[in-house]
């Protein structure tokens, strides 16, 4: 089984404006309300990729009940523990310009009991999954080495981790060393601390590989993503198309990582399907991912090379 945790999810409300006007009255029009959270965007993706994930996290108040709802409808299995703090609303709106302005709001915190139980949870499913995907931010005063920890407890265990977060979170986690990570180019510099030219992008990666993690993946928006293992270093280039919605590409590549990694793909196909599939996310609106059907039609679009390290 495929497992998401998302310890801080987000209804997701896409806003499209004509152009935002900084300190006055922004008029905006609804466009699309989803279950989200990088975790959940996961889950959805391996949903519409054919296989039965399961979701996890915490959810609370009136927004954490849509939650359960929607992933309810869509036959997402869930098994989320509900916590006395409202899930947060975040806010994407799309301008004239098509530039996407995202507003996030922290995610109000967790007590040190919610905690508590949602690690013992995280650790008790694991070993029911062969992969376990940790997504997203965590929220306020959550102790930071929270998916360090994770991924700790479970090392040594058949169980593969796969994780997507930003920051000091994922500065941290990499201690642990997870099984994939995919972080965009910005997180990757954030790491570093500077900015990377493709070359130090393989490079890093090569680095972060050598040092025990088994895949990382960068992804580059419009310059597509990158994969390395200790074999190998693929390109994948994704044809130029209209963008819809970027909101959720990112998430909608490690739920097809997630499948192709439990398909047993090639490392060149893992890559091709992954990046097929953002591609298809990004002509969806708001925070929806694409389905196998989609994903298949633009897997012939996707051109991919093994490159010199
Ligand atoms: N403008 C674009 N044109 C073509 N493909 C794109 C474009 N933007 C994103 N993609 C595809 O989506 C993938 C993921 O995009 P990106 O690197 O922006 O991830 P991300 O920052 O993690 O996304 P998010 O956090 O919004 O889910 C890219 O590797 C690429 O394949
Ligand atoms: O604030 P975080 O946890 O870093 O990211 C949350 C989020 O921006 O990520 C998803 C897109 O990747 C959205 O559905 C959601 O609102």
């Amino acid at each position: 089984m495929i497992s998401t945790v998302t310890i801080n999810p987000a209804v997701d409300y896409s806003l499209k404006a004509d152009e935002i006007k900084l300190d006055k009255v922004n008029r905006v029009d609804f466009l699309a309300k989803s279950a989200a959270g990088k975790g959940i965007n996961v889950a959805k993706a391996v949903k519409k990729l054919g296989q039965e994930p399961q979701a996890l996290g915490c959810v609370g108040g009136v927004a954490g009940q849509y939650i359960v709802d929607e992933l309810k409808k869509q036959e997402i299995t869930t098994d989320f523990n509900w916590v006395e703090n409202e899930t947060r609303i975040n806010f994407k709106v799309i301008d004239n310009l098509n530039q996407e302005t995202k507003i996030n709001q922290h995610g109000l915190p967790l007590t040190e009991s919610e905690l508590e139980k949602i690690f013992a949870k995280i650790i008790e499913q694991a070993q029911q999954s062969e992969i376990l995907i940790l997504g997203g931010s965590l929220p306020e005063n959550t102790p930071v080495d929270f998916y360090q920890k994770v991924i700790a407890e479970l090392n040594g265990t058949a169980t593969k981790v796969f994780l997507d977060t930003s920051e000091e979170a994922l500065k941290l986690a990499l201690k642990s060393k997870p099984t994939l990570i995919k972080p965009n180019l910005r997180e990757l510099e954030e790491i570093e601390g500077q900015e990377l030219s493709f070359q130090e992008v393989i490079s890093v990666s090569q680095d972060l590989v050598t040092s025990g993690i088994e895949t990382v993946v960068v992804s580059m928006g419009a310059d597509g993503a990158l994969l390395v293992t200790e074999k190998d270093v693929c390109y994948a280039r994704p044809p130029q198309v209209e963008v819809v919605s970027t909101v959720g590409a990112g998430d909608s590549m490690v739920g097809a990582l997630a499948v192709a990694y439990a398909k047993n793909y090639s490392a060149q196909k893992k890559l091709k399907f992954a990046v097929a599939m953002s591609v298809a996310t990004i002509l969806s609106p708001g925070s929806e991912v694409a389905n196998l059907v989609e994903v298949k039609k633009w897997m012939k679009e996707v051109k991919v090379k093994q490159v010199e390290g």
